[in-house]
C-alpha cells in the first residue's frame, strides 16, 4: 500500500515500560527521521524502579517477569542486558494463626503433601492457567504480521473469541468455583497468590488472576541491575528525546506548516520547574493512567471518551528490612529450623501484611547471600504503611527499613469496561490495559499495539485493524 510522508513530531507522555517500548516500536514503524519527545516528570522506569539498603539495590515495584513474556525477552537480548533468576527459596502460607502450607526441599514431598490436601487441583490449576497462556500468546503471531486492535476488548476476543473476553466479566472466584475448585484450596493456595501480587481478593477478573498465578511457574527471571534498565535503554535505542517536565493539557490546533496546508496537531503544555512551555505534535500516545492522582493531564477542546476518575489504584506499599525475622509468628518450629524463604497470607483481616520474602539484590546471580551477620534483606508488601511498631512486632532485630508507596495497579471489580486506545484523531492511550492486567509486559504488549495502530491509521491501512479469525488466517502463515 501507497505510505503518507511520515509525520514530524510524535510526543509519548510517561517513560515507564509502556512509553519506552512505544518509542522503540515507533521508531521502527515510522523510520529515523521523525522526532519523538518522551515526556517523564519523575523518573525513566516508573513503576520498574530499585531502593536501596545499605549500598544495595533492590526492586521495589514490578520485580519477575514470566519466561513467556516474550516483548520483555526481545529488549534484553536487542539491548544485550542480562538476566538473573527471580529468587526461588521455600514457600508457606500462613492464615494468621497457622501454617497452613510449608514446601519442602523435596520435589516428591511436596507433590505428596500437595495432593494430601488438596488432591489434585494444584495440577488441574496449573493447566487452566497453561490453556490461558496458550492462547495469550497469539498476540505475538498478530503483532509479529503488523495487525493492530482499536480496543482492549478487540484485542481480547481476537485471542479466544467470547469465552477468553468474558474472563474481563467474571470473578476469578466465580469461574473457578465453576470449575470445581473446593473453598480449602481457594482460601488457601488462590487467594495468598492474588495478595501478594495484586494486593487484592479473588474477587478480581478471571483474566488478570490467570496472569497472577502464572507467576507460580517455574523460570521467573529479573534484569540484571534492575528491570528498569530495560526502559533507559529503549530510550537510548529508539534515539528518543528524553524532556523532564510534566504534562498539563493537551490540545488540538490547526497549525500551517512548511508545506503550506494548515494541519490538525495537537499542543503538549508541560512545566519544567516553575517555567511552563508548549511544543506541536502530529502524533500523542498517553502511556500513564489516566488518572488525576496519576498524571493530573487535561484535554483541552474535546472530549476524549474516557471517564475522568474511571479506575481507582490500589494502595501498596513496599518494605524492605534488613533484620533478623521473628519467626516464632508463623512458626513454634527453632529459628535455625525455620527454612521458608517466603510467606504468602490468607485473605485475613488481622494480618497487616500481605507477604513477606527474601530478597536477592538487583546484582545478585544466585539465591539470596546473608550478609556477615547472617540476615537477610526482606521485603514486605502492604495495603498500609508499616509502623515502627508493625516493624519491630515482625522483626526480632533490624538496623534498617525503607518504605514505597503506590497506586500500584488497577482495582479490579469484573465487570471491567476498559477506556479506549483511541482517545482522539490522533492520539492514544495504552494504560487501559491495565484493566485487563497489569504487568511489564502488558504495557509492553499495549505499546507495539499503539505503535502499530497509530502507522496502520495514519497510513490508511484499515486493512491492518480489527480483523476478524486472525488466528485462522495466520496458521497457515510462517
Ligand atoms: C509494587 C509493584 C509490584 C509489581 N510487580 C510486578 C512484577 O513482578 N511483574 C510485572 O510484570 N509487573 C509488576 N508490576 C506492574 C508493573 O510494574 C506495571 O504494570 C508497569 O510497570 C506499568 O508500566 P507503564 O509504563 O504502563 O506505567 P508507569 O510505569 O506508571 O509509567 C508511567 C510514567 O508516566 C509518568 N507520568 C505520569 N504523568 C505524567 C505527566 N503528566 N507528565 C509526564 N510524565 C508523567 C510517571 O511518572 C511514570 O513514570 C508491579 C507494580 C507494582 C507497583
Ligand atoms: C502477562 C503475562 C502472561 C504474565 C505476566 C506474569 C507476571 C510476571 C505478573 C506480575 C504480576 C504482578 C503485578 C506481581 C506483583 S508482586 C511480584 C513478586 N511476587 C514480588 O514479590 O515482587
Amino acid at each position: 500500500a501507497e505510505l503518507r510522508a511520515p509525520p514530524d513530531k510524535i510526543a509519548i507522555i510517561g517513560a515507564g515500560i509502556g512509553g519506552t517500548s512505544a518509542a522503540y516500536y515507533l521508531r521502527q514503524k515510522f523510520g529515523k527521521d521523525v522526532k519523538i519527545d518522551l515526556f517523564e516528570r519523575e523518573e525513566v522506569g516508573g513503576r520498574l524502579a530499585t531502593m536501596m539498603v545499605q549500598g544495595q539495590d533492590y526492586e521495589a515495584g514490578g520485580s519477575v517477569i514470566h519466561p513467556l513474556n516474550l516483548h520483555m525477552k526481545r529488549f534484553v537480548k536487542d539491548l544485550g542486558l542480562s538476566t538473573v533468576q527471580a529468587s526461588g527459596g521455600l514457600l508457606g502460607i500462613y492464615n494468621g494463626e497457622t501454617l497452613v502450607f510449608e514446601e519442602s526441599n523435596w520435589f516428591i514431598i511436596n507433590m505428596i503433601k500437595l495432593v494430601w490436601r488438596y488432591g489434585f487441583q494444584s495440577l488441574r490449576m496449573h493447566m487452566w492457567v497453561e490453556d490461558v497462556l496458550d492462547k495469550f500468546m497469539r498476540i505475538y503471531r498478530y503483532q509479529s504480521h503488523d495487525y493492530a486492535f482499536s480496543s482492549v476488548e478487540k484485542l481480547l476476543h481476537a485471542l479466544g473469541g467470547d469465552e477468553f473476553l468474558g474472563m474481563l466479566n467474571r470473578t476469578l472466584l466465580e469461574t473457578l468455583q465453576k470449575a470445581g475448585f473446593s473453598e480449602k484450596f481457594l482460601n488457601e493456595m488462590i487467594a495468598p497468590v492474588m495478595r501478594v501480587n495484586y494486593g487484592q481478593s479473588t474477587d478480581i477478573n478471571a483474566f488478570v488472576g490467570a496472569v497472577s498465578l502464572s507467576c507460580s511457574d517455574s523460570g521467573l527471571w529479573a534484569v540484571e541491575g534492575g528491570n528498569k534498565l530495560v526502559c533507559s535503554g529503549l530510550l537510548q535505542a529508539s534515539k528518543s528525546n528524553l524532556i523532564s517536565g510534566s504534562v498539563m493539557y493537551i490540545e488540538e490546533k490547526t497549525k500551517t506548516k512548511h508545506t503550506g496546508n494548515p494541519t490538525k496537531v495537537y499542543e503538549v503544555v508541560y512545566q519544567i520547574g516553575t517555567e511552563t512551555r508548549s511544543d506541536f505534535y502530529d502524533i500523542v500516545l498517553v502511556a500513564t493512567p489516566l488518572n488525576r492522582k496519576m498524571s493530573g493531564i487535561t484535554f483541552l477542546n474535546f472530549h476524549p471518551p474516557i471517564e475522568e476518575f474511571h479506575q481507582y489504584y490500589q494502595n501498596i506499599v513496599t518494605t524492605l528490612v534488613k533484620g533478623e525475622l521473628n519467626t516464632s509468628i508463623f512458626s513454634s518450629r527453632p529459628i535455625d529450623k525455620f527454612g521458608l524463604s517466603t510467606v504468602l497470607t490468607t485473605d485475613n483481616s488481622d494480618l497487616f501484611i500481605n507477604s513477606i520474602g527474601i530478597v536477592s539484590s538487583v546484582r545478585e546471580k544466585e539465591n539470596p547471600e546473608p550478609s556477615t551477620d547472617g540476615t537477610y534483606v526482606w521485603k514486605m508488601f502492604s495495603q498500609e504503611t508499616l509502623t515502627k511498631a508493625q516493624i519491630v512486632k515482625l522483626f526480632l532485630s533490624y538496623d534498617y527499613a525503607v518504605k514505597k508507596p503506590w497506586l500500584a495497579y488497577p482495582r479490579y471489580k469484573p465487570p471491567e469496561k476498559c477506556p479506549s486506545i483511541i482517545l482522539h484523531d490522533r492520539l492514544y492511550y495504552l494504560n487501559g490495559i491495565e484493566c485487563a492486567a497489569s504487568a511489564m509486559e502488558m504495557s509492553a504488549i499495549a505499546a507495539h499495539n499503539a505503535a502499530l495502530l497509530a502507522y496502520h491509521r495514519w497510513n490508511g491501512h484499515t486493512d491492518m485493524i480489527d480483523q476478524d479469525g486472525l488466528y485462522e488466517k495466520l496458521k497457515t502463515e510462517l
